[in-house]
């Protein structure tokens, strides 16, 4: 096991969430991004940390493609992507050349920047710090793990889809976090139906509700299905605040509650 970080950047942070996902495109970083949103028009000081190192899609998702990250007196210093400076983002994809060019270190060097990245950024004081990770259950996973131990409370959130389910990924991820001891917030089930856009009706495109019925198993908290959304697409692709320009949208209720839920789980934040 790799020997743990000094707690030093990360003393201001009340909550480590932990964004997993058992495999690629279930809506990881979508969620990551949304709960940033809605967390912070709950008032709440919020960072992200993105160290998918496969695809860093947060950037674009919060219209921060292309910003500088600099080193100041006590480590590198996050972008914030609102005016208020409620939102900071550290990502590897600021380090890359190419917007879109994957990183590919292998496992040491990869471990040694994810250490740099929790060792090394000065956050200041956050309500939350949501991490997102690579998909999968890799060594990456351990090397966060094992950095954000000393920082609790910390635990994770696991994005699934209803396929995802079908097959088994998800309960791959719960095992992941027994074995570490890692406290499971809760599972999401995203792109669970379709709300149709003319008459609401909502149409179960893969079977719904194998999220809940895992995680009721697995005796973890469910904390809710987010619809297919085309207008949740379309403001991820424009960079815009979903939480505030969409309210009448399939996907807001089950985001905001959500958000809610995560608040009601992790009580004592800054504000
Ligand atoms: N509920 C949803 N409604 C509509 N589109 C969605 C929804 N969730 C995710 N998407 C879209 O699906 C695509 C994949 O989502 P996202 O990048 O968040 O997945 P991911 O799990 O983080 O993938 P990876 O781990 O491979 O980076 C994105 O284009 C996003 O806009
Ligand atoms: S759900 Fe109803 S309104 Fe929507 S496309 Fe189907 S038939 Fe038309």
């Amino acid at each position: 096991m790799e020997a743990a970080v000094e707690p030093g950047n990360l003393a201001g942070v009340r909550h480590i969430v932990l964004v997993l996902s058992g495999k690629g495109g279930v809506g990881k970083s979508t969620i990551s991004t949304e709960l940033a949103l809605a967390l912070r028009h709950a008032g709440k000081k919020v960072g992200i940390l993105d160290v998918d190192l496969c695809g860093p899609s947060i950037p674009r998702m919060l219209r921060a493609q292309g910003r500088a990250v600099h080193q100041g007196d006590s480590g590198w210093v996050p972008v914030f992507v609102d005016r208020e400076q409620s939102i900071s983002l550290m990502s590897v994809g600021f380090l890359l050349e190419q917007p879109d060019e994957a990183v590919v270190w292998r496992g040491p060097k990869k471990n040694a920047l994810i250490k740099q990245f929790v060792s090394d950024v000065a956050w200041g004081q956050l309500d939350y710090l949501l991490v997102d990770t690579p998909p999968g259950t890799s060594d990456e996973h351990m090397a966060v793990v094992d950095a954000l131990r000393p920082h609790s409370p910390l635990g994770a959130l696991v994005v699934t889809t209803p396929q995802a389910v079908s097959v088994g990924d998800v309960r791959r991820e719960l095992t992941f976090c027994r074995k570490v001891g890692l406290r499971v917030i809760g599972l999401v089930e995203n792109m669970s139906g379709f709300v149709c856009p003319h008459c609401s009706e909502c149409t179960n495109v893969f079977s719904k509700g194998g999220g809940e019925e895992l995680a009721r198993h697995a005796g973890v908290p469910f904390l809710g299905s987010v619809p297919l959304d085309p207008e949740l697409t379309r403001s991820l692709e424009d960079g815009r605040d979903f939480i505030q320009d969409f309210p009448d949208s399939p996907a807001f209720p089950a985001l905001s509650s959500i958000a809610q839920k995560i608040l009601s789980e992790t009580p004592a934040g800054l504000s």
